[in-house]
């Protein structure tokens, strides 16, 4: 049997995963291998795991930040590829898509490992080589499309909105340097190097933590919709319990489209009523 990566990402998260969760997590994986071929087809299927009714449950709404609210996937994809060059190797959005979304060391293993070049560079070296040129690129970092725009409409409803990132403390702050007050309006943030975060994305403990943040009763997971980008991140709020709005780089397999509730191509095709949230009243497209 020849697994697709998504499936992959499943099994993984099923040898560190308890019991309930690893059987929620295989029914998952189920369901990409039957929806595999209609999401090749539309990038904007939706999980039939999440019906209309549930969507209109949604009360909290969880953000991912690195190619989600951030364009910052690029800086990495940049990086990695001039690391690689060293090498006489290529970057491709195949080992891309094994890397986003991770805590730093997760996905510096995931690079030396697949690109075979583990013998000459370890996973810390590579993180130490990449850090100057990242620290640079990362005070420029730029909104994505309709990030500022979903935020601000989100905390003006009084929706409790929210970011769990699997970046770490010291880039967070690097990144999000000129953007202070798109992130002042989050109740909290929760980063990758969070002691609450034993397992960086795929895992749920990310999501699990951000949610148990809100104030006020504890919010059921089905509740909360996160949006993301990567297929860890994906992977890691269905492993939660909860609806995923994932908003891909366009060059990310098709493949990986199938475990999400929605796929849009942009937060500015995002409908808020379509989950039971305040509608936009702007006019902006
Ligand atoms: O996508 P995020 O915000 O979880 O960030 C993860 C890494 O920092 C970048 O892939
Ligand atoms: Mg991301």
């Amino acid at each position: 049997m020849i697994l697709k990566p998504n499936q992959i990402f499943g099994l993984i998260i099923c040898a560190t995963q308890t019991p309930t969760s690893r059987v929620r997590f295989l029914s998952t994986t189920t369901n990409l291998r039957f929806q595999s071929r209609s999401a090749s087809v539309s990038a904007k299927m939706a999980n039939p795991a999440v019906g209309d009714s549930e969507k209109k449950l949604i009360t909290h709404v969880i953000f991912d930040m690195d190619g989600l609210l951030l364009d910052t996937e690029k800086f990495y994809t940049e990086v990695q590829e001039i690391i690689l060059s060293r090498f006489n190797k290529t970057f491709d959005w195949s080992l891309k898509a094994k890397m986003m979304g991770k805590k730093a060391i997760e996905a510096a293993r995931v690079f030396v490992e697949e690109t075979g070049i583990s013998d000459s560079l370890t996973a810390e070296d590579f993180l130490v080589e990449r850090e100057s040129m990242l620290q640079e690129m990362f005070l420029t970092s730029e909104l994505m499309p309709g990030a500022s725009r979903l935020v601000k409409h989100l905390h003006a409803s009084g929706v409790p909105i929210c970011v769990a990132t699997g970046t770490h403390k010291r880039h967070f702050a690097l990144k999000t340097q000129r953007h202070g007050e798109i992130f002042s309006l989050m109740h909290h943030i929760v980063m990758g190097d969070d002691p609450e975060v034993k397992q960086g994305k795929p895992s749920p403990d990310i999501f699990l933590a951000a949610a148990r943040r809100f104030e006020g009763e504890p919010v059921h997971p089905s509740k909360v919709l996160v949006f993301e980008d990567a297929p860890s991140g994906v992977l890691a709020a269905k492993n939660a319990g909860m609806s995923v709005v994932m908003v891909p780089d366009p060059r990310l397999d098709s493949s990986f489209h199938g475990t999400a509730d929605k796929v849009v191509s942009s937060l500015l095709d995002f409908d808020p009523a379509e989950w039971g949230l305040p509608p936009f009243t702007d006019t902006t497209t």
